[in-house]
């Protein structure tokens, strides 16, 4: 039976939204359900799907968030099925589908929830940014293209995300050492059981830097929002910058680290407050809505 989509996307990092209110009409979004709707030529195409759920009408959301505290839960799953705890462009395009459908109050922050808990969103015409909570911190680890291996920052945005220097010299080029990035990078199996998103980082100039990412279920993407975070949160604490750090913000305190991330998709702003939350800003846009029997 057919049953409402729409298609959006955040810096090119695009998502199929299956609206779901009650949670009746997906009972059984099964993963091979979910990479039809993901497959490119034959489905709609998207790095992922957003079901929208009230959290009151979803068991597995209330696991973890309190309806209370968000109306609204971002079921989230990668393009081959898998589950994730947590988007972070998904989650801008989510609050700009709210806002659209008036399912939210215009002007007030937006909380939505998702298996990384209640996230807080708050929309200034394009700009679109998201309290994406305290980064855990897991110290060093490894990854690999090929033969080539880099030292790793592990960094988790209630999922987990392995950032990778390239060296002086290297690029991001697809000729360069990360390559096609059609395969996924060698990762330490016990460090992440469930597996990883890859992070590849090139330093473009002060407070600037540009990346690729392989998505654990979706391959590479043309942008990550937990994934630019990670980099930003690696990023801050090789230059000595972040909560921790005794910048000076010409106040005489910790001042916040802002990072600009260029993704191929576009550009996110990431900002590491001296309170130790990371803030993420950008554009989101729903660009299409139809019916599908998928
Ligand atoms: N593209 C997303 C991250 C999606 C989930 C990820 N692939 C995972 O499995 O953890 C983002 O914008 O954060």
């Amino acid at each position: 039976m057919p049953y409402p989509f729409l298609k959006g996307h955040g810096t090119e990092n695009d998502f199929v939204l299956l609206p779901d209110h009650d949670g009746t009409l997906h009972g059984d979004l099964d993963p091979a359900r979910v990479a039809r709707l993901c497959d490119r030529r034959a489905g709609i195409g998207g790095d992922g799907v957003l079901r929208v759920v009230r959290t009151a009408a979803y068991a597995a959301a209330r696991e973890h968030v309190d309806p209370a505290e968000a109306e609204w839960f971002m079921d989230y799953r990668n393009s081959d099925g898998s589950l994730s705890e947590m988007c972070g462009n998904g989650v801008r395009v989510f609050a700009r589908h709210l806002l659209e459908e008036g399912l939210v109050d215009p002007g007030r922050p937006i909380p939505v929830g998702t298996r990384a808990g209640v996230k807080v969103i708050e929309v200034e015409g394009d700009r679109i940014t998201v309290d994406m909570g305290r980064p855990g911190l897991h110290g060093a680890t490894e990854v690999a293209v090929g033969a080539t291996r880099w030292p790793a920052a592990h960094v988790d945005m209630g999922n987990p995300h392995a950032v990778a220097f390239l060296s002086a010299g290297q690029t991001l080029a697809a000729d360069g050492p990360v390559g096609s990035l059609t395969a996924e990078p060698a990762y330490d199996r016990a460090v992440y059981p469930h597996g990883v998103n890859v992070e590849f980082v090139e330093r473009r100039g002060p407070g600037h830097v540009a990346m690729r990412v392989h998505e654990r279920g979706s391959g590479e993407t043309r942008s990550c929002g937990t994934g630019a975070c990670a980099v930003a949160v690696a990023v801050a604490l090789a230059d000595g910058r972040g909560p921790g750090a005794a910048v000076d913000d010409g106040a005489g305190g910790a001042g916040p680290a802002t990072y600009r991330v260029d993704l191929p998709g576009g550009t996110l702003e990431i900002t590491w407050t001296a309170e130790d939350r990371v803030l993420m800003s950008g554009p989101a846009v729903v660009v299409a809505r139809g019916t599908t029997a998928l």
